[in-house]
């Protein structure tokens, strides 16, 4: 999985964005509990007076306050309260102010808490009011406070609209505040959505391309149905926990940590109820996540073989129909599927349960809370608004654990599918371009050699082939044949480097093969595969792969050489003839012809033709094999076949036993030379035919 992290290199600056996005969005967060309980306890309890220090005094007041204070404080309470004589100015707020002669609070001046303490304490004590001593901080202050309503009352102030101005301007604050963070989380969710998308796109390509750079051996390795839910559904994991992790692994512990002191900052005395809370929870989510961590690594592997499955019926529905074999498919495909269906609700009924869990631990909490707090209350030593903030910070406290627990949860299950996508782009190729290729020659002959050629497959025990030599002259026809498994393919596979020989070489005009680059190897080679693999697209599409620039005349020599032109222009539509998946619309024989067609549209120095004309009815294969001979000219032609008439004609004919070389020469030495190809041409030719 940290492999893949270098993928993000392109979104460093989104990230960091985002981070940034994430910062503010906590601190707007966490800022609201604290603006409610403003609200409640400035607004609401303390009729909107946010200090115990009034605006203005009166000045008997004032003196009496001053009686109390001495040395420093007096000094204080001195620079702080000026005669003023702009009361104009305060008429508006203050409307019977001229009754009375006042002073008025220098606001540049800031007193420290412990001057507000005692300001508060000596309004209490000139009032004749208990001094509340035993009493928190913040329930003097609200004490003080309505002996302040009383001035302000006094002096004119319309105490209704001043309560309900403190509570519009908090309310806005905190509208103002949720809109803030609402944009940050809009904006974090477009970024990571971006980001996450942008990677597993980039990823997804990675991976296509390295799946193209494969040779047979890597194929060989993985199968189709594994490559396809590693590019789709395991990408999506990958997608899904980048999205994941951006949006809460820096939001929910800022939050955790943010809302923990902000909570104790409110009431120290109960973050021993938090601790318990977080605690519990922690433990029944690392049960949660113990138990459905093995499962969730099995999932992306049942995933797998689902796809498999259902590939496999897909592809060779023809098959289980024609062996009625529908049944049987299906108890396997129920299997897989039950099997992926189980391990999913497993998981599901796992997290279920942490649900009405974690939603019990966090009413616990509140209820706790209010518990202890309405006894703080009721003792003065905490506010309502407080112990409001608190429940809220508790909340917000909890729920960024749960966050963090969804990606724990989430990050197995991508961890895997992260090393699985990894796996396939770790592969070096086995079969490499040198670092300084050679060239071929520009008048390319296309001689092919095989000098002591040996295979193994990657994996294999015993060699396909052993000892292999032999020259494939330009201008003649070089044929293999021999019995199933006698290593005819893998000899023709050798040429274009879908592997590489384990022993010996192979040149092309004296040019080791493993010297070129692959593209300019495969350029020159004009291949017809055992299996024809035709595009969706249209027939012209399919030829256009062999030669991008084909002309028209280039289309009708092709065809009409791989006998081709007639069922092609009998389609209405032609060349636009449309071509369906794998060219299922098409007979055996004429996606054979197609494929050959494809193939001579390169104009190629070399042909292989690897059991390409198989399809084909003897009638029309001669007739292939008289016009290839015509229109290909100087080319070297190595071909496959299982019919001796195929091969009969060739300049030189290989007759291959158990990837060895067991006869080699013309169809009329052959025949006196080599028993095993005196055996094959007795079981498919008459007397006649065969001289
Ligand atoms: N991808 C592979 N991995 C391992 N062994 C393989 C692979 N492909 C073929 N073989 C083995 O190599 C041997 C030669 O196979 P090859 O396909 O060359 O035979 P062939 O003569 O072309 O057969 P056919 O006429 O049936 O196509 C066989 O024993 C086969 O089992």
């Amino acid at each position: 999985m940290l492999k893949l992290i270098k993928y993000l290199k392109p979104y460093i600056g989104a990230i960091i964005l985002a981070v940034i996005l994430l910062y503010t969005q906590v601190n707007m967060d966490l800022a609201l509990p604290d603006l409610m309980s403003k609200i409640i306890n400035t607004g609401i309890q303390q009729s909107g007076i946010d200090d115990v220090i009034p605006e203005i005094l009166r000045d008997d007041l004032y003196i009496s306050i001053s009686q109390e204070f001495d040395g420093k404080d007096l000094q204080i309470l001195e620079s702080i309260y000026q005669k003023s004589t702009k009361v104009e100015v305060l008429k508006k707020k203050y409307t019977d102010i001229e009754n009375y002669n006042v002073l008025i609070l220098n606001k540049k001046i800031k007193t420290t808490p412990n001057f507000d303490l005692l300001f508060a304490k000596t309004l209490l004590k000139i009032s004749g009011m208990p001094s509340f001593d035993k009493m928190g901080e913040s329930f003097i202050n609200q004490a003080a406070t309505t002996i302040i309503k009383s001035e302000y009352t006094l002096l004119g102030v319309n105490m209704g609209k001043l309560q309900r101005d403190y509570i519009i301007k908090t309310g806005g604050i905190m509208l103002l505040v949720t809109l803030l963070s609402v944009f940050c989380a809009v904006s974090v969710g477009f970024i990571g959505a971006k980001t996450s998308a942008g990677t597993a796109k980039t990823i997804r390509f990675d991976l296509f391309s390295k799946v193209e750079s494969f040779s047979s051996a890597e194929f060989d390795r993985f199968s189709t149905a594994s490559l396809i839910t590693r590019s789709t559904n395991d990408i999506t994991q990958i997608q899904q926990i980048i999205f994941m992790t951006l949006r809460m692994v820096v939001y929910a512990p800022l939050m955790g940590i943010g809302g923990f002191f902000r909570a104790l900052s409110k009431a120290p005395s109960m973050g021993w109820i938090i601790g318990i809370a977080v605690i519990v929870l922690l433990g029944i989510i690392s049960v949660v996540i113990s138990i459905s961590m093995p499962k969730f690594k099995t999932v992306q592997k049942l995933v797998d073989r689902l796809n498999l499955v259902a590939r496999e019926n897909l592809s060779g529905l023809l098959v289980v129909r024609a062996f009625n074999r529908q049944d049987f498919e299906e108890e396997r495909f129920d299997k897989v599927n039950r099997d992926l269906t189980s391990t999913n609700l497993f998981i599901a009924r796992t997290m279920v349960v942490l649900m009405p869990i974690i939603s019990l631990i966090m009413n616990g909490l509140a209820v706790s809370i209010i518990w202890v707090g309405s006894k703080q209350v009721s003792l003065g030593t905490m506010q309502v608004g407080d112990m409001m903030a608190f429940i809220q910070y508790a909340m917000q406290i909890v729920m960024s654990f749960m966050m963090m627990s969804m990606v724990f949860i989430t990050l197995p299950r991508a961890s895997v599918s992260g090393k699985r996508v990894s796996e396939v782009l770790d592969i070096k190729p086995s079969i490499n371009d040198k670092i300084d290729p050679t060239d071929l020659p520009k008048n390319l002959k296309g001689e092919v050699t095989f000098n002591s050629v040996s295979f193994k497959y990657p994996g294999g025990e015993v060699n396909a082939l052993t000892d292999i030599s032999f020259t494939a002259k330009p201008g003649t026809t070089t044929a293999f044949i021999g019995s199933t498994g006698s290593g005819k393919s893998s000899i023709i596979n050798l040429i274009p480097r879908f592997y590489d020989v384990t022993k010996g070489n192979i040149t092309i005009d004296g040019v080791d093969i493993r010297d070129i680059r692959q593209e300019a190897l495969r350029d020159v080679i004009g291949y017809v595969p055992q299996k024809n693999v035709l595009f969706s697209g249209t027939i012209e599409s399919n030829l256009k792969y062999g030669n991008k620039n084909g002309t028209t005349e280039d289309f009708n020599l092709a065809t009409s050489t791989a006998q081709a032109t007639d069922f092609i222009l009998e389609k209405d539509e032609g060349y636009s003839f449309t071509i369906s998946q794998d060219g299922s619309n098409v007979s055996g024989g004429q996606r054979q012809r197609l494929a050959i067609s494809r193939a001579l549209m390169k104009k190629a120095p070399i042909y292989i033709f690897d059991d390409s004309f198989s399809a084909l009815d003897f009638k029309t294969d001669a007739k292939l094999r008289r016009d290839l001979k015509l229109n290909t000219g100087k080319s070297t032609i190595i071909l496959v076949a299982q019919r001796v008439a195929t091969i009969m004609s060739a300049e030189q004919i290989i007759v291959l036993d158990e990837g060895k070389i067991v006869g080699r020469g013309t169809h009329k030495e052959l025949l006196k030379t080599c028993p095993e190809y005196l055996e094959i041409t007795t079981s498919q030719l008459g007397v006649q035919e065969r001289v």
